[in-house]
C-alpha cells in the first residue's frame, strides 16, 4: 500500500478552444505525491493551474494526459473508489436555495450511496456548527454559514482526503479561525489529509506542513514549509539607534539600509554571519542602540523569488 494520499505523474491538460477562446494549456506535466496524513498546500498566482488540478482529482474535469491514483485507486481503473475517497469544498457556494442544511447533508449523502444508517448528519451539523439551523432554508443563512455547510457537504462520506479551495476567500476572521480550527482537528483526530489552495502565503506558511508552488502549468518546487522558508538563508536585523546615526562601515556579508522611520535594517545570511557579528558592527561603530528586533524571510519572499522572471 502506499503512503500517498495521491500520486499525479505527468498531468497535462489543454482545454480546447472554442469560436471566442484559443485553446490553452492550463497543466504542462506536473508530477507530485502528497503524503497521507499530511496538511499540503497548492500554491500558485492567478491561473496557474490549481483549480485545474483540483477538478481533474473531483472528477469535474478530464485529463488530456498522465496518471492520478487518489488513495491507491487510479482514476481511470477504479473511478468510483477514487471519488469515494475525496471530498472537496468548493470556492463557489453552489447550495440549493430551497435545502435545509440537514436536507443539504442528507442528499448529499444520498448521492455518495451512503446507507442511512451510516450517515453522520447530527455530527456533521455539530462539527460545522449549524446544528440549531439544521432546519433553515439555505437562502437565509448567511455567507459564513454557507460556507460552514459547504465544508459538510464534503464530509458526509467520510472521505480519508480533504480538499479545500481557496476555503477562506473573503470570509472574515471569526469564520477563517472556526474553519482553521476544524480542518486542524479533522487532520489530527481522524488523521485526515487536507489539500488546500490559497493566496495567503501566511496562511499557507502557518497551517501547511509541505507546499508546492505552480507557476503556468508547471511545478516549480515542493518542499516542507520549513525548508522553503530555510532556503532564502536571509535574516534582518532592525537596530533602533538612541540617536540618528548613518550607516557605518561593513564587512562583507552585511548590507544595510535606513528605513523611513530612522531603524537601520541590517540583512545577512545566518549561515555564514551571525547575529552576535552584526551587533559587534554596530557597537564598533559606538551606536547606541535603543531597540533591537529580528525578521526572518517569509513564504512571500520565497514565492516572489521562484515565480518572478518566469
Ligand atoms: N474551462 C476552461 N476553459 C478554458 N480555459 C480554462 C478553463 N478553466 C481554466 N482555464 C484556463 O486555464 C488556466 C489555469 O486556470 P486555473 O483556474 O486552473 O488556475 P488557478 O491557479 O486555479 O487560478 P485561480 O487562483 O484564479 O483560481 C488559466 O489560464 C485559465 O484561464
Amino acid at each position: 500500500m502506499t503512503e500517498n494520499a495521491i500520486e499525479i505523474e505527468g498531468l497535462r491538460k489543454t482545454y480546447a478552444a472554442t469560436p471566442r477562446t484559443e485553446a490553452k494549456e492550463a497543466l504542462k506535466g506536473i508530477d507530485l505525491n502528497i503524503p497521507r496524513g499530511s496538511i499540503f498546500g497548492l500554491l500558485g498566482p492567478n491561473g496557474a493551474g490549481k483549480s485545474t488540478i483540483i477538478n481533474i482529482l473531483a472528477g469535474l474535469v478530464n485529463k488530456t494526459d498522465g496518471r492520478v491514483n487518489i488513495w491507491g485507486f487510479d482514476q481511470d481503473k477504479n473511478p468510483r473508489q477514487s471519488r469515494a475517497a475525496i471530498g472537496i469544498m468548493p470556492q463557489e457556494p453552489n447550495l440549493d436555495p430551497f435545502f435545509t442544511p440537514r436536507g443539504s447533508l442528507e442528499v448529499q449523502a444520498g448521492l455518495y450511496g451512503v446507507p442511512k444508517s451510516q450517515r453522520q448528519t447530527k455530527e456533521i451539523l455539530e462539527l460545522i456548527g449549524l446544528t440549531d439551523k439544521a432546519e433553515a432554508y439555505a437562502r437565509s443563512l448567511s455567507g459564513g454559514m454557507r460556507r460552514r455547510l459547504l465544508l459538510g457537504k464534503a464530509l458526509v462520506h467520510t472521505p480519508q482526503i480533504l480538499v479545500l479551495d481557496e476555503p477562506t476567500a473573503g470570509v472574515d476572521i471569526e469564520l477563517r479561525n472556526m474553519l482553521w480550527a476544524n480542518v486542524r482537528r479533522l487532520n489530527e483526530e481522524q488523521g485526515m489529509t487536507i489539500i488546500l489552495t490559497t493566496h495567503y502565503l501566511e496562511e499557507a506558511q502557518e497551517m501547511c506542513d509541505e507546499i508546492a508552488i505552480i507557476n503556468h502549468g508547471q511545478l516549480i518546487t515542493r518542499d516542507t514549509t520549513a525548508n522553503l522558508l530555510g532556503r532564502l538563508d536571509s535574516k534582518t536585523m532592525v537596530i533602533t539607534p538612541a540617536t540618528e546615526t548613518a550607516i557605518p562601515d561593513l564587512p562583507a556579508g552585511i548590507t544595510a539600509t535606513t528605513r523611513k522611520d530612522g531603524t537601520l535594517a541590517f540583512t545577512y545570511k545566518p549561515r555564514e554571519t551571525s547575529a552576535e557579528e552584526v551587533l559587534a558592527v554596530v557597537h564598533n561603530a559606538g551606536i547606541r542602540i535603543a531597540d533591537v528586533k529580528t525578521e526572518e524571510a517569509d513564504l512571500e519572499d520565497v514565492f516572489l523569488a521562484l515565480t518572478s522572471n518566469k
